[in-house]
């Protein structure tokens, strides 16, 4: 028996950290053993190394080694083992991210991903990936009035268009993968429609 992977992707301020919980409760509710985690971070040593690529200036292919290295001990010492465990594993975040920060954003190409991506994941994928999509300008005025930016939120809006687009070329790519959220609405609308895929995905739960 294995657990459930499922990542929740979009870009900064579209809603993600506010509906993870109620997807942990959902599942609870139904009996699962929820555990949550989050990249870049979810372990000590990827923490320690998020805190390096939000803070510290360094150059494209640096962020994105240092986002990969994170995964791997991610990958290996926690999200394997949850999932070995038969636990039901939420991620605030993943690999997409790459694709859409490090490769929409901040243009490294497909080439330098890929290879980056089937290293370290080694086959191991979300079997759902919610994708809360919403304007990069509703999504800048949001995290206005929630946090201060750090130096990945300092981007300009066109940088968050790009990884918008991004985040939309993975989903056409992986359509039984990614399903995308409309985040535009309330909080309770979005809502609505998680709960609806996942009684979708779920049905047996
Ligand atoms: N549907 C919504 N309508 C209005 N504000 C929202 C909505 N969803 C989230 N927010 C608010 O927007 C901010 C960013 O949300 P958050 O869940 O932290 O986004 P993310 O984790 O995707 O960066 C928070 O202050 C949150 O309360
Ligand atoms: C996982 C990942 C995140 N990121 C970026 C997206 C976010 O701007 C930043 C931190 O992600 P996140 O934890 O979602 O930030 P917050 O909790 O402040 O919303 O890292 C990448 O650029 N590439 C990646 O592979």
């Amino acid at each position: 028996m294995t657990g459930r992977f499922i990542s929740f992707e979009g870009i900064d301020g579209a809603g993600k950290s506010t509906h993870i919980q109620a997807v942990a409760d959902w599942f609870r509710a139904r009996g699962a053993d929820v555990q949550l985690s989050r990249e870049p971070g979810g372990t000590p040593l990827a923490e320690a190394l998020r805190a390096l690529v939000l803070q510290s200036p360094m150059g494209s292919l640096t962020e994105v080694l240092l986002m990969f290295a994170g995964r791997r001990d991610h990958v290996e010492t926690v999200i394997r083992p949850a999932l070995a465990a038969n636990k039901t594993l939420l991620c605030d975040r993943f690999t997409d991210a790459s694709f859409a920060y490090q490769g929409g954003g901040r243009g490294l190409p497909l080439s330098v991903l890929n290879p980056l991506a089937d290293w370290v994941q080694e086959g191991t994928e979300p079997e759902l990936t919610l994708w809360f999509d919403l304007p990069s300008e509703q999504a800048a005025a949001r995290r206005a009035g929630a946090r201060e930016a750090d130096r990945i939120e300092q981007q300009d809006l066109d940088f968050f268009e790009r990884v918008r687009t991004a985040y939309a070329q993975r989903a056409a790519a992986a359509p039984d993968r990614v399903v995308r959220i409309d985040a535009t609405g309330t909080v309770e609308a979005v809502r609505e429609q998680v709960l609806a895929v996942l009684a979708r995905r779920y049905p047996a739960c």
